[in-house]
């Protein structure tokens, strides 16, 4: 029974192994903060280190870099235990980028603004749109559903094309993915 309480060395090497990830990412993130801090760089960057780090940021009005990632990871203010799932809601998160990234008519439902693709239309911030989250343990099926996507709007498009009807009421809503809460009405043209 006591051999339970044992660390064995594979338990030590991979207790090592995770302490020198932490450490590495902890350094990763202060040599970055005073970069900003020393004007080398104009941002934190827009991969997920440096989304956490402008998450830090903001709640933290000293702007010390002051990260502690033991058994749990600090955000400012905020205590990330381990193991705990942190949800970001994409609707809210493109909105509060839009005003800044895609200007003050963000309101206006206007898919065109991607029509010259994603990084022009945020202003090559990646953190400002990510429906399929960011890093890694974002969505593995995004080259599937991409694929998906365009072969059944290409076999539509075929034999059809549509326009979006007067009985459709835009209005988001974030459901695992985000959907339009009272369904897609749209009115299609035979060719
Ligand atoms: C338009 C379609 C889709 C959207 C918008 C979408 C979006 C997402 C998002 C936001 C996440 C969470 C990422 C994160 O936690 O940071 C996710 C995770 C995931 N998605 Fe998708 N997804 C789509 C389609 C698919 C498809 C078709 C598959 C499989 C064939 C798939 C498989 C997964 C899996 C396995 C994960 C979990 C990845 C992980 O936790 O490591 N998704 N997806």
């Amino acid at each position: 029974m006591r051999r339970k309480f044992l660390r064995t060395k594979d338990d030590i090497e991979s207790d090592k192994l995770e302490k020198g990830i932490r450490d590495s990412i902890i350094k990763i993130m202060k040599k970055r903060g005073e970069e900003v801090m020393m004007g080398e760089r104009d941002s934190y960057g827009s991969d997920y280190l440096g989304l956490l780090l402008n998450f830090h940021l903001v709640n933290d009005n000293s702007k010390s870099i002051s990260l502690e990632v033991q058994r749990e990871l600090r955000l400012g203010e905020l205590v990330i235990p381990e193991k705990m799932a942190v949800c970001i809601p994409a609707l809210a998160l493109h909105h509060e980028y839009d005003p800044q990234i895609r200007g003050e008519d963000v309101h206006i439902f206007k898919p065109e603004r991607i029509a010259d693709g994603v990084p022009n239309a945020t202003q090559n911030c990646a953190a400002a749109f990510m429906p399929f989250g960011m890093g890694p343990r974002s969505c593995v099926g995004l080259n599937y559903a991409f694929t998906e996507i365009k072969i059944a709007l290409s076999m539509i498009l075929q034999q059809y094309s549509f326009t979006l009807s007067p009985t459709y009421a835009h209005l988001p809503v974030h459901i695992r993915t985000i959907c339009p809460q009272y369904g897609l009405q749209i009115i299609l043209l035979a060719l």
